[in-house]
């Protein structure tokens, strides 16, 4: 269960500060599917990154399963990042110099969690066990995108925080990653947060969450 509770947040200017977030409160329960809507610049992207650690706001308190994360250091921080997170961000951040194997491992093995069934299991249901030896610079978009998916739920984590993750994609291959992804988010029992501008995928999730002047609408 993720609970957010009145995050602020705000960014330095040259002359003055500018309020992003205003007191967002949100919650997502364990398995549940939620889209985060909001116009371009509203904070979507500022939100998801204070709520996956990677950045910290400024009042407000974000709890995953009873851990306060808000409150924790930097080395705190990192151990949720690798232990409990999965983000499968439009950057999609794969590493060139391992194969699709290694990529995909990564961050469980970091975490002493890999499981060689389930990744077998992963690898065959994101169509990626033809690609296992191959690096990323050759495979397609799609292909890119599938790894990042299931680099981030490989650790079976409890938060899955996406960031616009089909915006490359044509919208076929979107659906079907999308359709992956919710899959596999409420087989883990994951809290599933994802940042789109497509009404069509926001109406594909439980629930749906509009952010606009800060706050959740
Ligand atoms: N590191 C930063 N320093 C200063 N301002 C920032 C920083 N990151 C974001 N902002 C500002 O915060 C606001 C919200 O940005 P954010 O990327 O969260 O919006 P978004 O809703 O994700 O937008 P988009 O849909 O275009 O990706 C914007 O005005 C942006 O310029």
């Amino acid at each position: 269960m993720l609970t957010v509770r009145d995050i602020e947040k705000s960014f330095t200017g040259a002359d003055r500060a500018h309020a992003v977030l205003r007191g967002v409160s949100l919650e997502v329960a364990g398995g549940e599917s939620v889209a985060l809507t909001g116009e371009s610049g509203s904070g979507k992207s500022t939100l998801l990154h204070c709520i996956g650690c990677l950045d910290t706001p400024d009042r407000g308190e974000v709890t995953l399963d009873g851990t306060r994360i808000s409150g924790l250091d930097e080395a705190g921080r990192a151990a949720m990042r690798r232990d409990r997170i999965g983000v499968v961000f439009q950057s999609l951040n794969l590493i060139p110099s391992l194969d699709v194997r290694a990529n995909l491992s990564f961050q469980a093995r970091l975490s002493g969690r890999a499981d060689p069934q389930w990744q077998a299991e992963l690898s065959e249901r994101l169509g990626l066990t033809p690609y296992l030896d191959r690096y990323p610079e050759e495979l397609s978009g799609g292909q890119q995108q599938r790894v990042a998916i299931g680099r981030a739920i490989a650790n079976r984590p409890s938060l899955l925080l996406a960031d616009e993750p089909t915006g490359n994609l044509d919208e076929e291959t979107a659906g079907r990653v999308l359709d992956l992804l919710l899959e596999l988010a409420r087989e883990t029992g994951a809290a599933f947060l994802m940042v789109t501008h497509s009404d069509r995928h926001a109406a594909r999730m439980d629930r749906r969450l509009h952010l606009e002047q800060g706050r959740i609408a």
